[in-house]
């Protein structure tokens, strides 16, 4: 096979790609869109490079070669751009710096002063300053994405940056004639070239959807485990998590406990102020609560203006002191919207595990119970549940 085939199935494959590619972006959710675009305009660049170099031969090679070589450098910078839209990092003109200063360095090897090593040169170190600020966008996010599919990119990248590294470091070593052509069959690198520069952007290609969908997967995920009001765990998380912690605890006799949280009088400000400035209330709360939490509470959002926070390894007056700081960062920061200034109080009932207990739901209705006793005993306070504690209905209930 000729490299100029090489070129031209490489071409199609991309082609195909950039095609699937286009038909899915349209079901990715607007986040997600943008960089989808720069990404298939990559590999669509990519693919009219290759057709470029098919024809290198029958074109004047001023003309030909910074155009098809823009071709590449564009998709490898449009695969930048998309990178950085993917991870939310503003776009800059300063991008299309090493497209520049590449074409213009081949017109100058290839019609001022033709010269097929500077040309070689030129056009590696280019590539290798586009892939390395890739690698680099993929690398600083290890912490934020831990997804296979942005450690394949990673890895693409990298290995095309060796394979342009050793073929770069091969030609210096082995000179290039003054004639040299791309299409010449008869030099084996001229032959692996195509084949790497092909493949690369369909493994990159199949990489960057895996990366979305990955992206997607996450975000409902994210979306069926939280409250969409405050951000905190939803109801759902909060009786997984609550059960899985209650069953560790459990198994290993230690201390579990948790708060039931309830804003004081929230009712008058619905009334009074709307149910917005309700609804902005009550992110207020979640807020405080959140950050009054320490690193293995869990705040979550119980339903209407009810909280519940998690604690693990407390003893009951760990757990009541836990419960004092959280009523205290509520009460100590006055929730403000546009000229208002309201002092919010909450009210909470705290509960720890108690040998008998069988499962989560004993030590909630417990903690239940203590909201209760917080509310009747004057509100912004809070109650540790006794053993026995029962809310009044089924102390009743239980008394008929
Ligand atoms: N804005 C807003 N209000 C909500 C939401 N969920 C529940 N509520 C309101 O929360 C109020 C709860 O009021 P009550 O249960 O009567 O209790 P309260 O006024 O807080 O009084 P105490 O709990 O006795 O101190 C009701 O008016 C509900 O309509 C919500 O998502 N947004």
């Amino acid at each position: 096979m000729e490299p100029a085939t090489v070129y031209l199935l490489g071409a199609l494959m991309m082609m195909a790609n950039g095609g699937v590619l286009g038909l899915m972006h349209r079901d990715f959710p607007p986040s997600l869109r943008p960089s989808a675009v720069s990404w298939r305009i990559g590999t669509l660049l990519h693919a009219c490079g290759c057709t470029m170099f098919m024809v290198q031969d029958s074109l004047p090679h001023s003309f030909i070669l910074p155009l098809a070589n823009g071709l590449v450098m564009g998709g490898f910078t449009c695969y930048w751009g998309a990178l950085r839209q993917f991870y939310g990092v503003p776009r800059t003109l300063v991008q299309l710096a090493p497209v520049t200063v590449g074409v213009l360095g081949v017109y100058w090897f290839a019609d001022v002063s033709p010269n097929p090593l500077g040309r070689l040169v030129v056009v590696s170190l280019v590539w290798v300053a586009l892939l390395g600020v890739c690698i680099y966008t993929l690398l600083q996010q290890s912490r934020r994405d831990r997804a296979w599919s942005r450690q394949v990119m990673a890895g693409t990248f990298v290995a095309l940056l060796v394979s342009i590294l050793f073929r770069l470091g091969w030609f210096l070593t082995m000179g290039m004639p003054d004639d040299y052509s791309g299409l010449d069959g008869s030099l084996w690198i001229n032959m692996a070239s195509p084949v790497v520069l092909s493949i690369m952007p369909v493994i990159g290609t199949t990489a960057f959807l895996l990366m979305c969908s990955e992206r997607i997967r996450r975000q409902w995920e994210r979306a069926a485990s939280t409250d969409y009001l405050t951000g905190l765990a939803n109801r759902r998380t909060l009786a997984d998590a609550g059960a899985r912690r209650f069953e560790r605890a459990r198994g290993q006799n230690r201390g579990f406990g948790l708060g039931v949280i309830d804003i004081d009088h929230f009712k008058s400000i619905n009334d009074r102020f709307g149910h917005d400035v309700g609804d902005a209330a009550l992110k207020h709360v979640a807020a405080k609560l959140e950050m009054a939490c320490r690193e293995q509470e869990l705040p979550a959002r119980q339903g209407g203006e009810e909280f519940v926070v998690l604690f693990d390894d407390v003893s009951g007056d760990t757990a009541l002191a836990a419960g004092e700081r959280l009523r205290k960062a509520v009460a100590d920061a006055p929730f403000t919207s546009g000229a208002l200034m309201l002092p919010i109080t909450i009210s909470i009932g705290v509960a720890v595990r108690l040998p008998e207990d069988t499962e989560f739901d004993c030590v909630l209705r417990r903690a239940d119970a203590a909201l209760y006793a917080a509310k009747q005993g004057g509100r912004n306070r809070v109650e540790c549940a006794a053993p026995n504690m029962r809310m009044p209905a089924q102390t009743a209930g239980a008394a008929v």
